[in-house]
């Protein structure tokens, strides 16, 4: 690897619009149209670096949004980046210690940074990571459906397609005698939920009886901030929980796992604020034998190859939620598109993400653009 360090020249964010193929449902609201940023990072031998923002219009999975991320990388994060250079990735996330959290637009550049060095180096991102496989295992994250038999056909077209895990989307009243459907007519299929925070202890009988299911697991059945009911439940389950929401650092992970709130962890790169937090979680987890898997946020081709990259370390033993282009979008946004052969990517082995970001599709997306430099900043001092 070159020990050349890497100085920015210029940073820009590109504000796009894109509609899903079909409208995605949660516990918490409807998503049918993604806004988002591609991070477009030179730097001063004309070698390029994307990243992809992940945070959504509206605060409903956290509290970070498409404004928010904006704010937070033109008044704060560009500057830091851009003070002096950089000798590895692992620096960026220090360099952003003194701003707290928004860890989403904190991974946004920390991503870009990550695919700029790993081109530098004519490394693919995987190898850039430590990351061994090269194919990784996909499931499907499946929302909230109307009536059980709607929610038994759309399982069925993806059982066909491949996909090798189903998580449903549940929430009270639409949770139990679904998934017993789908149970009953797929008895063999990876299955597990995902409740996003839509349940309190005082639901504890109802979460019990998906026992029977033999679930793989239940995703973040408790409130977004708790650990704490979380280990209670977990006590009285014999299904595991997997914790989404709760889990922000590595720090929380360990609290989580020494508290007995999880069996499981699901990993999402702008969560928990980049690729060098996610490896430090990956590492603990694989040390403490917790499985992970790398979550979703509905990513256009960018986050998507991101998450492809991270999930050929070790410990992402379990499927994750990072399906094939053609499952959100009618036209991804790099070439080639994410593609899922019996439920399995292959991992590309091109320099930095491993896929070409297409200009005339990423064009044909952009509400605005806007470039950063040394000469352009707009920085807030205290
Ligand atoms: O397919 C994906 O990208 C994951 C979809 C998903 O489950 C999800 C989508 C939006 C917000 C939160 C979540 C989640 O994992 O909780
Ligand atoms: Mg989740």
């Amino acid at each position: 690897m070159t020990n050349k360090s890497i100085s920015i020249r210029d940073v820009t964010l590109h504000r796009l619009v894109m509609r899903l193929k079909d409208p995605f449902t949660t516990s918490f609201g409807t998503f049918q149209e993604k806004e988002f940023f591609v991070i477009e990072m030179e730097d001063d031998t004309g070698c390029i670096g994307f990243g992809e923002s992940v945070a959504f219009s509206s605060p409903w999975y956290s509290e970070e949004t498409v404004e928010t991320n904006k704010h937070i990388i033109e008044k704060f994060l560009i500057p830091l980046l851009l003070e002096s250079p950089i000798e590895h990735p692992d620096e960026v996330s220090k360099r952003f210690e003194s701003i707290k959290r928004n860890n989403m637009a904190k991974s946004a550049l920390e991503g870009a940074v990550w695919d700029l060095f790993a081109k530098r180096n004519k490394l693919p991102l995987y190898k850039a990571l430590g990351g061994e496989k090269q194919q990784i295992d996909v499931g499907i994250s499946i929302g909230i459906q109307p009536t059980a038999k709607a929610l038994v056909h759309v399982v069925e077209g993806f059982v066909n397609e491949g996909y090798k895990r189903m998580k449903v989307k549940i929430k009270p009243g639409a949770d139990y005698e679904m998934l017993k459907e789908v149970r009953k007519h797929f008895p063999d299929v990876l299955l597990m939920a995902d409740a996003n925070s839509a349940y309190t202890l005082k639901d504890i009988n109802t979460l019990k009886k998906l026992d029977e299911l033999g679930l793989m697991m239940i995703e973040q059945p408790l409130a977004h901030d708790d650990i704490i009911d979380h280990a209670k439940l977990q006590s009285e389950l014999e299904t595991p929980i997997c914790l989404d929401e709760s889990i922000h650092s590595l720090e929380d992970a360990r609290k989580a796992v020494e508290l007995g709130s999880c069996k499981i962890i699901n990993i999402k790169i702008g969560r928990v604020g980049g690729i060098t937090e996610s490896k430090k979680i990956h590492d603990y987890c694989a040390q403490q034998e917790i499985a992970v898997w790398c979550g979703g946020m509905l990513e256009a081709g960018i986050g998507r190859a991101h998450n492809i990259a991270l999930t050929t370390l070790p410990q992402f033993i379990l499927p994750g939620d990072t399906a094939g282009s053609s499952r959100y979008w009618d036209r991804d946004i790099i070439d080639p598109e994410v593609t899922v052969d019996k439920g399995v990517i292959h991992v590309p082995n091109k320099p930095g993400i491993g896929y070409e970001v297409n200009r005339e599709v990423l064009e044909s997306f952009r509400l605005d653009k806007t470039v950063y430099s040394q000469k352009n900043l707009v920085t807030y001092k205290q």
